[in-house]
């Protein structure tokens, strides 16, 4: 395998999932913010999938899986309970689709990291299989680290980004200002307002 980890764009994408039990659930959980088009294959679903039927989030097939409902497309999650019926999934997906097989890892090409997201901030954690118990410790101690005040940070970083991005100055003046807001100092709301204003006094003199 050679795993690196990327951040994929599955808004509007079509992903099969197949099985309809706790693992099929926690990865659904995982994905069904980037709204991509989920059709669930399973004989039978667990009461929060069955919610999510009902809401029209996603789409249930009621029944046993075939290589029929594997065609076009661009994720399939083998997740069903039965080794063989997992294996067969991946030996019968297209060559173009991408495959995350939940009872034997290796076997697909992709794999989902634990992830912690404070908005625009995603960090992402993997053992690469070794032991997602680890992978879920590392990301507790991350949360205290990078609390709910990143959300704003963030949205701070882009908004700064922005301006100087599109401001009449050279490469290295950017990457001053750039790098000046990388600091503790700019973490709440206040400090972020009075940088931002004089940021924009700053720029109008350059004009
Ligand atoms: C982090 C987390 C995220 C998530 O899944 O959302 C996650 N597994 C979690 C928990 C967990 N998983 C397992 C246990 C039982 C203890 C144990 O076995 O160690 C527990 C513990 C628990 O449940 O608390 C068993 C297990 N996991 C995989 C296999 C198959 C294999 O190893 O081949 C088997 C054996 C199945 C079998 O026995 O048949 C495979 C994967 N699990 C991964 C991620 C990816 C690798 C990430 C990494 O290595 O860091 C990979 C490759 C993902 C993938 O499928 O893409 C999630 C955190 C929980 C949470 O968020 O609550
Ligand atoms: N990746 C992970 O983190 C992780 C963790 C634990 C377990 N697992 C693996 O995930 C698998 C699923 O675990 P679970 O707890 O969700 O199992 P589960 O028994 O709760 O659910 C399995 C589902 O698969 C469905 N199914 C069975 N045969 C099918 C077929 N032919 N076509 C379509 N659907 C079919 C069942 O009806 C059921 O809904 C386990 O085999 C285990 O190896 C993965």
């Amino acid at each position: 395998m050679g795993l690196i980890p990327t951040m994929i764009d599955l808004q509007g994408k079509r992903v099969v999932v197949v099985g309809g039990g706790i693992i099929a659930e926690r990865k659904i959980n995982n994905i069904i913010s980037a709204k991509p088009k989920i059709t669930l294959i399973s004989p039978n679903i667990t009461p929060k999938l069955q919610t999510l039927v009902d809401h029209g989030q996603i789409k249930w097939l009621k029944k046993n899986v075939s290589s029929q409902d594997l065609k076009e497309a661009f994720l399939i999650i083998a997740a069903t309970n039965k080794e063989e019926v997992n294996q067969q999934i991946v030996a019968e997906a297209p060559d173009y689709a991408l495959i995350n097989a939940a009872s034997d890892a290796e076997a697909g090409n992709v794999q989902f990291p634990i992830y912690l997201q404070r908005g625009k901030l995603s960090i992402a954690i993997s053992t690469s299989g070794a032991s997602p118990i680890l992978a879920k410790k590392i990301k507790q101690k991350l949360e205290k680290t990078y609390d709910e005040s990143y959300e704003n940070y963030l949205d701070f970083l882009f908004e700064v980004r922005t301006m100087i991005k599109n401001a009449k100055l050279d490469r290295e003046e950017k990457q001053t200002l750039l790098t000046e807001v990388v600091t503790n100092d700019f973490m709440n709301a206040a400090q972020q307002t009075k940088y931002i204003l004089s940021l924009q006094q700053k720029l109008k003199k350059r004009d």
